[in-house]
């Protein structure tokens, strides 16, 4: 039997993305086909404004994105804090369809922010009833334990994954989330790699927060031995952060995405190839951190989740493609298969199997991080917005046919916010005017 279900949504890639002095290998073009090969038909993107700029970074992104061809929509990252910021971030959400923030608690003297700008920028997303995202690793203790590794003498790509243990991810997810339920607004945190941090989400869901947790594809299902390989390309293709942990944190977050702990499955495309990861040869901070994903995803999942029975294939499309087009409001346009939505769907033979190379992925990184996985449920056709675009093994895709697809504020996540405000603030009434009657 075959399976036809609604086009894959990645909510977490980086396509031609400047970062630590290299340039993410895929962009809007080779990295929106590898998609379409793996059954992806629309992908949310980050603009991260180099010189801390919205409008700007907007604009570079815009250029970037021309040669699309397939739906994507942006978030934005928000890396300093003034009025123009906050001005911006208005602009953003009323007139350009961008309703999700993300903040980095990591990547110290470049991207993070502090605890001060963190508030203020929760805040700011509440008011516009926007998503606050974070990158949750304390940026601090990273930067102490990187020190701490040169001081030992490990320089190699195994220092990257010793310097940044699971603790300062639960710390800051904690945080984090500690900081959202302060402000009363919804948090999201991306790229969850630890059992620390899973378990920080699960309590806060547990208490009624509203928090959703993104695993990636590359933290469901590798483990940590591959940064350990004496070949330094062979280790630094697995360098990202936060690190690819110990197999116990994939196994636990598999079955947390299975109870309905953890909401989506995203990818972190962000891919070197090896003359880009060379850069940190001698030293791992400056190995440029990113793996693949977005052409493995929908694979992955169904071979890891699927096959093995820890989900139903009415939940495969949840994690892969409804939930995503809830939290970002672009239900049922994406994430459906329905009158009225956009002709996104996949054609997925059960019984078929799949290989994963460097030599046949449709990536232009020289590297896979799946590098030989054989699985069984390969996606046959993929046809975006009713064009058949992937069929016989063959991409069939034009440079300019992916449009940008605006995403409004206020997703259901919302539901609910205003009216628990109004009950903290009348829960204040009564012990203020007691206090205030004996003073
Ligand atoms: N994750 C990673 O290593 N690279 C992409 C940037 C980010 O999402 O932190
Ligand atoms: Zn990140
Ligand atoms: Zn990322």
């Amino acid at each position: 039997m075959l399976f036809q279900a609604t086009g894959g949504i990645d909510p977490h890639t980086h396509l031609d993305f400047e970062f630590m002095g290299s340039e993410t290998i895929d962009d809007f073009f080779s990295g929106q086909a590898a998609a379409l090969a793996g059954g992806t038909t629309m992908h949310i993107d980050f603009v991260i404004p180099v010189n801390g700029s919205l409008l700007s970074g907007l604009e570079a992104y815009e250029k970037k994105s021309k040669k699309s061809c397939m739906d994507y929509g942006f978030h934005m990252a928000i890396t300093k804090w003034d009025e123009v910021v906050s001005k911006e971030m208005e602009i953003m959400v009323n007139e350009k369809g961008i309703n999700s923030f993300k903040f980095f608690m990591a990547y110290k003297g470049a991207l993070m922010i502090n605890d001060e700008l963190l508030l203020q920028g929760f805040k700011k997303c509440k008011s516009l009833g926007a998503l606050a995202m974070v990158h949750a690793e304390n940026g601090d203790a990273a930067y102490e334990g990187q020190r701490r590794m040169i001081e030992l003498g490990i320089t190699g790509p195994e220092g990257h994954a010793l310097s940044r243990p699971p603790v300062l991810e639960g710390e800051a997810t904690a945080r984090a989330i500690k900081l959202a339920g302060f402000m009363n607004t919804p948090l999201y945190v991306v790229h969850v790699m630890s059992i620390d941090a899973m378990e920080e989400i699960s309590k806060a869901r547990k208490s009624g927060q509203k928090v959703i947790g993104e695993p990636v594809v590359s933290g469901l299902v590798l483990n940590d031995s591959w940064v350990w390989d004496p070949d330094f390309i062979t280790a630094a293709k697995y360098v990202m952060s936060p690190p690819i942990r110990a197999a116990r944190h994939g196994k636990a977050l598999q079955a947390a995405l299975s109870m309905g702990i953890l909401q989506l499955v995203g990818t972190d495309h962000c891919p070197f190839n090896s003359t880009q990861k060379a850069l940190g040869i001698d030293d791992f901070r400056k190995i440029p951190n990113g793996v693949n994903g977005i052409e493995e995803r929908m694979h992955l999942v169904w071979d890891t989740m699927v096959e093995s029975g820890q989900i139903s294939v009415t939940d495969y499309v949840r994690v892969t493609s409804t939930e995503c087009a809830r939290i970002f409001n672009i239900y049922p346009r994406k994430g459906a298969i329905r009158a009225g939505s956009d002709a996104d769907i996949i054609i997925l033979n059960p019984n078929s199997s799949f290989e994963i190379s460097a030599k046949s992925h449709h990536s232009r990184s020289d590297t896979n991080v799946f590098e030989g996985w054989r699985g069984k449920g390969k996606v046959e056709v993929t046809i975006s917005g009713g064009r058949v675009v992937w069929l016989n093994d063959e991409l069939k895709v034009f440079p300019g046919s992916g449009k940008y697809v605006e995403m409004r504020p206020f997703s259901y996540l919302f539901n609910g916010i205003g009216k628990a405000d109004a009950k903290y603030l009348s829960s204040l009434k009564a012990p203020i005017k007691r206090f205030r009657a004996t003073t």
